[in-house]
């Protein structure tokens, strides 16, 4: 949209990913269209105030009514959220970024916690399950990367939307009083979307590791849909997701069964929930907020187990990211499979569902799994 509301879009949204820099504004792509901001006309750290800003904006028509940004993990914390200079909306990026060769750039690494303490916290959910305080809990871990350079950011950016053409890839340029400071990633979790009041959420959980074969590929996609491990961890989510969405939308249509989708690293099970609502989806994100997907169940027991259990800040990791309009309309994704950048370092994050059942050992693997998407484009 350009500054008096015309939809603009760029011929060529490889070119406009191509245009982007770090410090100077943020991308957000999906499978319907992406966009890049250029500077910043305010900032905001409290997603209460977005509505008031944007009709505000709207009505005095000096910069675009739309916010882009990130909101973290801890709702008490201050988003990052800014109403841009200009924004130039994209069509979807499809295939037309291609892989370059390898970055050859060494990166020293810190795993916190350690693997051996990440499988040690998973055993302590289990007990926590066997206690009966818990059904599901998300546990992470983080990865300290730094090397020697400054890490270049905008190859990580085109590196992830060439591996991951129909998901979420972003670059939301975050507050920083030094080098620019990025939260960099490619998402396949639509937390919410909302345009013309048509309601979308994907929530996924449920998870397997790809295969290079296809033949044997196929087959560990299938086993995770015949999973009963897996349907159960995932009906968790789609239950929540529902529950909530219901008290504020119209016509929900929720699936029965769950299908596959696949990232580069990884097969998911996803549901697609529809419906319609008057309500923001900015909103409607919040509320969904965090959903068994990166939180667990009971909500309350989950969000003690994660501040107990965990050593580390999550950040913006599994917060979201996204942009809303001052008609309501907006597109919020999970922050998963991403990092946040900054000089010479990356702090990358993943996280694995626990529910009863759960290995520890393979539980670590799938967070290595879901670490490579990142690791692969640094
Ligand atoms: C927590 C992450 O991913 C989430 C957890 C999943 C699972 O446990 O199966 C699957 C998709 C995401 O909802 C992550 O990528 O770090």
């Amino acid at each position: 949209m350009t500054t008096d509301g015309t939809l603009e879009l760029a011929l060529d949204p490889a070119a406009l990913l191509h245009g982007w820099r770090p410090g100077t504004g943020s991308w957000f792509s999906g499978p319907r269209g992406g966009l890049l901001t250029r500077g910043v006309h305010q900032r905001l750290d409290d997603p209460d105030e977005v509505p008031g800003v944007l009709s505000r904006i709207a009505a005095d028509g000096d910069a675009p009514a739309v916010v882009v940004g990130a909101l973290p993990f801890d709702p008490t914390r201050p988003a990052a959220l800014a109403v841009p200079r200009e924004i130039t909306w994209a069509a979807p990026l499809g295939h037309a970024i291609m892989p370059g060769p390898g970055s050859g750039v060494e990166f020293a690494s810190r795993s916190v916690p350690e693997p051996a303490a990440y499988e040690a916290m998973v055993a302590e959910a289990l007990r926590r399950m066997e206690a009966g305080e818990l059904e599901k809990v998300v546990l992470s871990r983080t990865l300290e990367l730094r090397c020697d350079g400054p890490v270049d950011q905008r190859r990580l950016l085109r590196e992830l939307a060439a591996r991951g053409p129909s998901g979420y890839v972003f670059a939301v340029d975050l507050p920083s009083t030094g080098a620019p400071r990025t939260l960099v990633g490619a998402s396949p979790e639509l937390l919410l979307s909302r345009r013309d009041g048509e309601v979308v959420a994907n929530p996924l959980a449920g998870s397997a590791r790809r295969l290079l074969d296809p033949d044997e590929d196929a087959a560990v996609g299938a086993a995770l849909l015949a999973s009963a491990k897996d349907r159960h961890e995932h009906a968790l989510v789609v239950d929540d997701v529902a529950a909530a969405l219901r008290g504020v939308c119209d016509d929900l249509e929720v699936p029965g069964t769950p299908s596959l989708i696949r990232t580069d690293a990884l097969w998911h099970l996803s549901t697609t929930i529809r419906g319609r609502s008057e309500l923001p989806a900015l909103d409607i994100a919040r509320a969904l907020h965090p959903t068994p997907a990166v939180g667990g169940v009971p909500r309350a027991a989950a969000k003690r187990a994660i501040a107990e259990i965990e050593p580390h800040d999550r950040g913006f990791y599994t917060g979201m990211v996204g942009w809303s309009d001052a008609s309501g309309d907006g597109e919020w994704v999970v922050a998963l499979r991403c990092g946040d950048v900054s000089g010479s370092t990356a702090h990358l994050y993943a996280g694995a569902g626990i529910v009863p059942g759960s290995v520890p050992a393979s539980e670590l693997a799938e967070t290595a799994t879901k670490l490579e998407t990142m690791l692969a484009s640094l």
